[in-house]
């Protein structure tokens, strides 16, 4: 059983300063209807898809939503759980552990989860907050790594709430993570924990979400970010660089992507006689398609088809006491000099006060 702790909020108040989380998003529903609504609002976000808009409207619309949703949809089907996508389930869980972590730490704030693409979404629990009485915000992208499609594109739909507002909150962001030595830690650790109990691979894959090469070209951190936490993944584990992989998964498109591709080098790697892989995914922050599908499925599929004798997949850090520590130390770098610390029980104080009183009056 998990450590479950609770907020502690001040006397009953409503906090004034809030942490969201905030992820990529997901369908409501493993269903053609449900991917196509989805899969609509995702990939016409022109952070995403970054080709003119007339060319991609005539694509998206003609082509893409006619036939996606439907593949997509069965693929979801194949990883959803009792309680819904994965990535909701984990987004949601971490959200309420982090809420419990920052109250444990004495922090008075309120901690909610939303989604980029689909529900809840972001502008709709900002206008919750906001209704609350929220007046400081911390955005926390749930994305290790900084990148145009992901990270900058949660601050725009922040920055585009805002110019609907009159009164607009203390806004602070978190960028990135991807070399934040807790993170690191625990990562390290969950790798750890799996050799003890399997025995270690011949080799260790870091299968990070692709981008499109020429946003390398174009400043995106991105390559460089994914790349970084991946030595100082193999540094905490002490790997030396034949030990270990960093490729790029989920190519969507013609284009060129980052490259190495994760399924042709793990299919490369069988027939050079690899026998076991372990794969990770650091650049996701909980189990999702891209990782339950693409990774644990698909991948290994291709892996052993290919000759290769053992997959092993590693799973995101999800609801990890490490991880949510790290992300909760991380949090509470960013709300520093915000007064987010409970105030001393007023109650309690007078108590005290008393006692103190009567010693005096005893002695
Ligand atoms: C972790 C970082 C991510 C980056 C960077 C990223 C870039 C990116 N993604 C697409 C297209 C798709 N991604 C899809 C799913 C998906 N992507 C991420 C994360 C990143 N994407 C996650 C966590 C997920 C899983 C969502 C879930 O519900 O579990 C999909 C949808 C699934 C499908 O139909 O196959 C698409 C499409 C592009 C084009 C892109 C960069 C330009
Ligand atoms: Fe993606
Ligand atoms: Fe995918």
């Amino acid at each position: 059983m998990r450590y479950q702790p609770e907020p502690a909020f001040s006397h009953g108040q409503t906090p004034r300063t809030a942490v969201l989380l905030c992820n990529l998003g997901t369908p409501d529903e493993p269903t053609a209807p449900a991917l196509r609504r989805y899969l609509a609002q995702f990939l016409s976000d022109t952070r995403v898809v970054e080709i003119p808009a007339i060319v991609w409207k005539v694509i998206l619309h003609g082509i893409i939503l006619r036939v996606r949703p439907a593949k997509s949809a069965a693929k979801y089907a194949s990883v959803w759980m009792p309680e819904g996508s994965p990535l909701r389930v984990w987004t949601e869980r971490q959200a309420k552990l982090l809420g419990g972590y920052l109250g444990e730490r004495g922090h008075a704030v309120a901690v909610r989860y939303a989604m980029r693409y689909g529900n809840p979404g972001i502008p709709q629990v900002l206008d919750e907050l906001a209704a609350q009485g929220v007046t400081r915000l911390l955005i926390l992208p749930a994305y290790p790594q900084y990148s145009g499609a992901t990270t900058a594109s949660t601050i725009d739909a922040v920055s585009q709430w805002t110019t609907q507002r009159r009164n607009i909150p203390e806004l602070r962001f978190v960028n990135r993570y991807h070399d934040d030595p807790g993170f690191i830690a625990a990562l390290a650790n969950s790798v750890r924990e799996h050799w003890e109990r399997e025995g270690r691979p011949d080799k260790l894959v870091m299968s990070f979400h692709g981008m499109p090469a020429r946003t390398l070209a174009l400043g995106d951190p991105y390559h460089c970010e994914c790349l970084k936490t991946g030595r100082l993944l193999a540094e905490a584990l002490n790997l030396a660089k034949e030990q270990y992989l960093v490729t790029f998964q989920s190519r969507f498109g013609k284009a060129k992507w980052l490259e190495p591709y994760t399924e042709p080098s793990l299919k490369r790697l069988a027939a050079e006689g690899v026998a076991r892989v372990d794969v990770i995914c650091p650049g996701f922050s909980a189990d999702c398609l891209e990782t339950l599908e693409e990774i644990n499925l698909e991948a290994r599929e291709a892996f052993l088809a290919a000759g290769g004798k053992d997959f092993h997949y590693i799973p995101c850090l999800n609801d990890r006491p490490d991880g949510m520590r790290a992300l909760t130390a991380l949090a509470e770098r960013h709300l520093q000099g915000w007064p987010t610390q409970v105030a001393p029980d007023a109650a309690a104080l007078q108590r005290q006060r008393e006692a103190a009183l009567a010693l005096g009056a005893a002695s």
